[in-house]
């Protein structure tokens, strides 16, 4: 990876407020194309704002955020979505459409071709371990969480957008399925190049998918690195995660 010039994501001393209270405070960090950029912390620490200020949900009190080194406040706000893939723990499948029409959503919004919309959608079925013929015409509410996740993961990835955010998309899953759509999930990852930023609350989860892990701590991103700068981090939040990586391999 070369940073010299393959910044994707920019946060220059970012701030959000919300009634004078600071949700997050004097972001400075870089997001590089392909990478894989965890962002860990406890709940309320600040992940998903961070998050949400990628994709202009929310927009920045102080500071800008740059996407592909324009401020996302200067991007059309439709444009700059379709570049980057949202993945969230509910998925947001809408529930009376069938996971072709789920998948092929955002290429039929781009005014794709049926015929061009459907073998899209059928190779991203496959990509992600679902048979088309099996689950093409079913609904979610017909599917196990799982499942659900993996068309969540396929839809975002339809229209090809280079960026990929995911907010706890394995959350709700049992621990053998998560381990396996996070190990899966990894090498599609890499296989794809997709730059994809990562939330979660979960230090094992963050070590199985990240190339990078950024640790926030109330409202403040205080470690950001490889799996062994952060295991060689000082920091009491990176120690006390790492305790509880510790006593999950213990136990
Ligand atoms: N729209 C909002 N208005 C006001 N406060 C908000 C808003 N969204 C989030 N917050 C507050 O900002 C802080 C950070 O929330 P955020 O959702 O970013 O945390 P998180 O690290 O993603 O937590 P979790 O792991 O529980 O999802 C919290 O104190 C939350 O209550």
């Amino acid at each position: 990876m070369s940073k010299a010039n393959s910044a994707i994501i920019e946060f220059h001393d970012v701030t959000l407020s919300r009634n004078h209270r600071p949700l997050v405070s004097h972001l400075n960090f870089t997001i590089y194309q392909g990478e894989a950029l965890v962002l860990l912390g406890r709940s309320g620490s600040g992940k998903t704002t961070t998050m949400k200020l990628i994709n202009r949900l929310f927009t920045p009190t102080q500071g800008e955020v740059l996407f592909a080194g324009k401020p996302t406040s200067q991007w059309d706000e439709i444009q700059l979505r379709r570049k980057i893939g949202y993945v969230i723990q509910e998925t947001g499948l809408f529930p009376h459409f069938t996971v072709e029409r789920n998948v092929g959503l955002v290429p039929s919004l781009e005014g794709w071709l049926p015929k061009q919309i459907k073998t899209r959608v059928y190779e991203l079925l496959h990509l992600v371990g679902l048979d088309p013929a099996q689950f093409a015409q079913r609904y979610p509410h017909e599917l196990s969480g799982g499942q659900r996740q993996r068309v969540g993961v396929a839809r975002a990835l339809a229209a090809d957008p280079p960026v990929l955010l995911m907010d706890e998309p394995f959350g709700a899953l049992d621990p053998i399925t998560r381990l396996e759509l996070q190990q899966e999930f990894r090498r599609l990852q890499r296989e794809l190049g997709k730059t994809v930023v990562f939330v979660t609350h979960d230090i094992q989860e963050a070590f199985v998918l990240a190339s990078r892990i950024g640790l926030m701590y109330g409202g403040e991103l205080v470690v950001l690195g490889t799996k062994d700068e952060f295991m060689a981090s000082q920091h009491p939040e990176s120690i006390a995660f790492l305790q509880c990586l510790h006593s999950q391999q213990l136990s």
